[in-house]
């Protein structure tokens, strides 16, 4: 098991676990969490989501898992887009996911999309029980990125397909500095005042740039045990798409 940079990079203080302190954080902005969202992102979020749950169409997958589910946008979109026979959301975090249940609720989808707390690097589901699972934005804020990644692999089926979302550091001019500016000023500053959570918005960026992206990220879910694992980086490097099959 490698242990890599993010994981040490933890949103409060030094002491405590990083699974700990990341539930606790999320629980904290969860009221904002999606304002925020949309806000920092200027909505690009959501083409992001699309495109990645466009990957999944021609499998037609039936039985899905979204990981690190949080407010449930991702879970919304791909049972809209995908229509399968069940879709869980699950996440460590009641706080978001009680955002995300009110939200099924009132969308009429709460009998097509259930929510569970899970923390990805345990989970308690039996071994190929999913067709296709997803993470956006999760990812980097595992305590253990291997053994969330061997976990779901092995609730995977085989053949099935695994499609991750995480937002990344662009490495080329212009976007590179632009990001920096944005990084350091914009995000803290604007989370701090919607969010009320001091550390939250310091810790995002933070996380992005200690966690492996690009070919690295791909050896990790090689290393996991995924195949054919392919990556794709979007508005010139600002988050990227990675999809792999068990
Ligand atoms: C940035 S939010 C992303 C939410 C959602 N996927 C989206 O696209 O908006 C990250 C979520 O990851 C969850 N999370 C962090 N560590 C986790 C773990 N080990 N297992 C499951 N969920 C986790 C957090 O609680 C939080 O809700």
């Amino acid at each position: 098991m490698t242990h890599y940079p993010q994981e040490k990079i933890k949103p409060y203080n030094e002491s405590e676990g990083k699974a700990v302190q990341v539930e606790k954080m999320f629980d904290n902005i969860a009221p904002a969490y999606d304002k925020l969202n949309h806000l920092l992102s200027l909505d690009i979020d959501k083409s992001w989501r699309r495109k990645a749950i466009r990957l999944l169409k021609p499998y037609r997958p039936q039985h899905i898992m979204d990981v690190a589910t949080g407010t449930g946008d991702f879970a919304i979109q791909a049972y809209r887009m995908l229509q399968p026979e069940e879709l869980i959301g699950t996440d460590i975090s009641e706080g978001m996911m009680n955002i995300g249940r009110e939200k099924v609720k009132q969308m009429h989808l709460d009998k097509q999309i259930s929510f569970a707390k899970e923390d990805c690097t345990t989970l308690s589901f039996p071994d190929n029980r999913f067709d296709a699972i997803t993470v956006a934005f999760g990812i980097r804020n595992f305590e253990n990125l291997d053994k969330g990644l061997q976990e779901m692999h092995r609730v995977l089926v085989p053949e099935g397909h695994l499609v991750i979302l995480e937002l990344s550091e662009p490495e080329w001019f212009p976007m590179k500095q632009l990001y920096s500016i944005y990084s350091k000023i914009v995000i803290p500053n604007l989370g701090k005042l919607f969010s009320k959570d001091n550390s939250a918005y310091t810790y995002l960026p933070n996380s992005i740039k200690a966690f492996p992206q690009g070919e690295a990220m791909q050896g990790i879910l090689r290393k996991a045990g995924f195949r054919e694992v392919k990556f794709k980086r979007l508005t010139l490097g600002v988050c990227t798409l990675y999809f792999a099959t068990k």
